[in-house]
C-alpha cells in the first residue's frame, strides 16, 4: 500500500497534536517537522509519540553531521524513523545507516538539491529500511520554481521512495503516477480550512493507489 505521511511544521506542539487527532485515521506516518524540532526541541518528538504511540513517528531532524548523537536523541524521544541529508559527508550517511540498523529503525535520506550522479551513489545503499526522499524545498516552492520529474517507479523498483514538497490534492495525480512508497503532505493539510476533508480525500487516493 502506498502510504501518506503528515508533515507537521510551523505549529506549536499542542496545535500539532490537536490537528493530528482530527486526521490520524487518514495518515500512516506522522512527521515531526524540522521547524517543530528547531523551535521546541526533542520534546516535540516525545510528545507526539506519547500522543500517538501506535503510529510511526518520523523525526525530520535533517542530520548533516554528528550522526549518532542526533539519532540517539531522536530514538530516546521515541522516533521510529529519522532523516539525514543526502548532501552530508558519506561517512555521516554510513553512520546513520549503521546506527539505524543497530536500533531496528528506518532511515530516510533527503535528496534535496542532489544531482542524478549523487543520487545514484546513494541508491547503492538501498534496503527495506531505507527511504529516499525526492524533496523540493519550501524556498523553491515559495519562489515558484517548478519541480522536475525526478524518478520513475518502473526503473526504480528496488528502492523505497518518498516524495515531498508542496503536494496538494490538485497536484497529487502526477505523484501517484510515479508510484512512490510514501507521499508526504504538510501545508495542504495543516493550512486547510477543513483539514479532515483534505486528509480524507488525499488518503483515499494515496492508499487506494495501485502500487507494486
Ligand atoms: O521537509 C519538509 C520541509 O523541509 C516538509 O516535510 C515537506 O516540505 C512537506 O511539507 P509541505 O507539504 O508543506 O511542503
Amino acid at each position: 500500500m502506498m502510504k501518506i505521511q503528515l508533515a507537521l511544521d510551523r505549529l506549536t506542539i499542542n496545535q500539532a497534536i490537536a490537528l493530528t487527532n482530527k486526521v490520524v485515521d487518514f495518515v500512516d506516518v506522522i512527521e515531526v517537522g524540522t521547524s517543530l524540532i528547531k523551535e521546541f526541541g526533542m520534546g516535540s518528538v516525545s510528545e507526539l509519540k506519547q500522543a500517538f504511540p501506535t503510529k510511526q513517528i518520523l523525526a525530520d531532524i535533517k542530520t548533516i553531521d554528528n550522526a549518532r548523537y542526533e539519532l540517539e536523541l531522536c530514538y530516546q524521544a521515541g522516533a521510529d524513523i529519522t532523516t539525514v541529508m543526502g548532501s552530508a559527508h558519506p561517512l555521516t550517511i554510513e553512520q546513520c545507516i549503521q546506527f539505524a540498523q543497530a536500533n531496528n529503525k528506518d532511515l530516510m535520506i533527503d535528496l534535496l538539491n542532489l544531482n542524478a550522479h549523487q543520487k545514484e551513489q546513494l541508491f547503492a545503499n538501498a534496503d527495506d529500511h531505507l527511504y529516499f526522499c525526492e524533496h523540493i524545498s519550501k524556498d523553491e516552492q515559495e519562489l515558484g520554481i517548478p519541480r522536475k520529474k525526478t524518478f520513475s517507479r518502473r526503473d526504480d523498483k528496488l528502492r523505497r521512495i518518498a516524495i515531498a514538497g508542496g503536494i496538494t490534492i490538485q497536484t497529487l495525480p502526477q505523484y501517484i503516477q510515479q508510484q512512490p512508497n510514501i507521499i508526504i503532505v504538510g501545508s495542504a493539510i495543516t493550512q486547510a480550512d477543513d483539514p479532515v476533508e483534505v486528509a480524507k480525500e488525499l488518503s483515499k487516493h494515496i492508499r487506494g493507489a495501485d502500487h507494486e
